[in-house]
């Protein structure tokens, strides 16, 4: 690849180490130095590119999307985990799963489920109100937002709930979606072999071999998709007998929950809706019962940790700036005042989803969070064949000559820079990299247009285009992302962009605006708490009051008083 970037770091893992582990910096600098198209050597010296220009990534997830396919190692690792899901297809039968699951993330179906979960965010709230003993106290949130999140994501999906926000239980599902992926982690080094196996050898003898070799995470690794296989098609099998038996006038009539576990959304949840699509659909567009079951763990999977994260981090975030947490307990107080009809306190108010997705500051908070800190900061692609990728703004090749566009012979792999891209200057303003809320503001306070990709909810003000255009964050001259979440790449965009970023939205805002009616969040003086990007974000504590190492997010937490708004 005839452009410029960093020598290697190391004659066995290249740039990566550096690009994948703690690697903010050094992924900020590598754009900030060469632009947004870089050389990087990967392992072994395989050279690589890493970018994060605007129009080169529109070629990448738009307009080339064939050419630019996920990695074997992705596809057939993923097929091997999860089964037939969004994540371990291509082509025609990726659309075609696509053309089935996108209505139902549709925002009617959104809508819909907002009041189903609403009780997740209320038990979350009231485990960590039975926490503070003291007036405040310290409380490690990172195990609570998992939980939380997990429990939304499989009642949401599922419309099953494992109970993961009683602390007293373990359900063996719960538990193994959390070793997922710091098992996941220590078998980074045995990935790229999987399509080797997978193209080689038969299913049994792949098996044979797991059962020979004596590598310890890869036989936790093993159990832990065997229980999530297992789970799902239990629980695939009790809706598809439930849609089948009990379907009465067009509504599923599921049991009710027998004990703390058991099905709990009587149908409005992502699978039985699915589910139902599914059977009224034309044979040709149907999915196979294999393709169902793949998306099961497939959307628990990649809507559990992210949005964990992402949670996480906006407490975080809140708790370091009380000026933030204040403005915003104001909105939700003064939205939820305006709603509380037969409510006796106006904290008990729960917001519909027009009113909660339409808040001005809540959305610009979540919009700037997602923005400068992306659960997901990089992604991987490899091209089918050789192609051209053209480019916005030119960068220099090796010897120094400028080029705007880069020859890439077929088998390159592509690094989707998420993270510099939503940190780029030459979109966002030479403020790019600060955390700064207001930008999603019009000076009045009101949430400014966003791109057109964005089905804008109620409550938007209209720029019409012109220099006010402009003033949109994310464009300038014209010249924007292709990301489905306004103008930043932190969802993706194109026909592999994330399916759940409403739902993901939505429960990030009704977790927020929940927590906040009843609780202050405030940084613990003597803990430096450091966010580790490796692959996804990681929050520790650094020495010598942590060990730097576990996830967690120690916050001081209290009930709201009067002088917090
Ligand atoms: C803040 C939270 C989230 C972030 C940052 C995020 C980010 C992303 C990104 C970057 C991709 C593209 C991955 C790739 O092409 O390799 C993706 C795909 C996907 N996401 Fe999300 N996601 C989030 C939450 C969710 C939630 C809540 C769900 C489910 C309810 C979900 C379901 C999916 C699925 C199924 C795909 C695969 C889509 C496809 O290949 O067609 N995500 N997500």
């Amino acid at each position: 690849i005839d452009i410029a970037g960093p020598e290697t770091d190391h004659w066995l893992k290249g740039n990566y180490h550096r690009i994948f582990q703690d690697g903010l910096e050094y992924n900020l600098q590598l754009t900030e130095k060469y632009g947004g198209a870089v050389r990087i050597h990967a392992l072994l010296g395989e050279e690589q590119l890493y970018v994060s220009d605007p129009r080169a990534l529109h070629h990448i997830v738009v307009k080339e999307q064939d050419v630019y396919e996920e990695t074997d190692m992705f596809i057939m690792g993923n097929k091997l985990i999860f089964g037939e899901g969004l994540i371990s297809t291509l082509g025609e039968q990726h659309r075609k799963q696509r053309k089935m699951l996108n209505p139902v993330f549709s925002l009617a179906n959104m809508r819909d489920l907002l009041p189903t979960i609403q009780p997740i965010a209320d038990q979350l709230c009231d485990l960590l109100v039975s926490k503070i003993t003291a007036g405040e106290q310290e409380i490690d949130i990172v195990p609570w937002t998992s939980r939380g999140a997990l429990e939304y994501i499989c009642q949401a999906a599922l419309g099953y709930t494992f109970d993961a926000l009683n602390p007293e239980k373990t359900s063996e599902y719960a538990e193994a979606l959390r070793r997922f992926s710091p098992t996941a982690l220590r078998l980074i080094l045995i990935r790229p072999f999987v399509p080797f196996f997978v193209r080689n050898f038969s299913l049994q003898w792949r098996n044979r071999i797991m059962d020979w070799v004596p590598i310890k995470p890869l036989k936790e690794f093993r159990r832990i998709v065997e229980v999530m296989h297992r789970t799902c098609k239990g629980i695939y099998a009790d809706k598809k007998s439930a849609i089948e038996g009990t379907l009465v006038d067009g509504s599923l009539k599921l049991n009710e929950p027998q004990g703390a576990t058991g099905f709990r959304s009587r149908g409005r949840d992502i699978i039985s809706i699915l589910l139902r699509a599914n059977r009224s659909s034309n044979v040709r567009d149907m999915l196979t019962e294999s393709e169902l079951l793949g998306q099961m763990n497939t959307i628990i999977f990649a809507g559990f940790e992210t949005t964990a994260i992402a949670t996480s981090r906006l407490l975080y975030l809140l708790a370091s700036r009380p000026d933030a947490q204040a403005r915003l307990r104001r909105e939700v107080r003064a939205a939820k005042m305006a709603h509380v009809g037969d409510s006796a306190r106006w904290q008990d108010v729960n917001l519909s989803y027009d009113v909660l997705m339409g808040l001005p500051y809540l959305d610009a908070l979540v919009r700037e969070t997602l923005r400068v800190y992306p659960p997901t900061s990089l992604l991987s692609r490899t091209t089918r064949k050789s192609t051209v990728l053209p480019l916005e703004f030119p960068v220099r090749s090796a010897s120094g000559q400028e080029v705007t566009s880069i020859p890439l012979p077929e088998n390159t792999t592509v690094i989707i820079s998420i993270l510099a891209a939503n940190h780029n200057k030459e979109i966002w303003g030479e403020d790019a990299s600060d955390w700064r809320p207001e930008r999603w503001l019009t000076s009045t306070g009101e949430r400014v247009r966003l791109s057109d990709g964005e089905n804008p909810p109620d409550g938007y003000v209209v720029v019409e285009r012109s220099e006010e255009e402009d003033k949109v964050p994310g464009n300038r001259n014209g010249i924007k992302y292709p990301g489905v979440y306004a103008s930043m790449m932190t969802f993706l965009g194109g026909g592999r962009a994330c399916i759940g970023f409403k739902f993901a939205e939505m429960e990030m805002k009704q977790v927020l605006t929940t927590l906040l009616s009843t609780l202050h969040f405030s940084l613990p003086a003597e803990k430096e708490i450091y966010w580790k990007m490796n692959g996804l974000q990681v929050p520790v504590v650094r020495p010598p009051a942590g060990d730097g190492q576990t996830p967690q997010v120690p916050l001081k937490i209290r009930l709201v008083r009067d002088d917090d708004y």
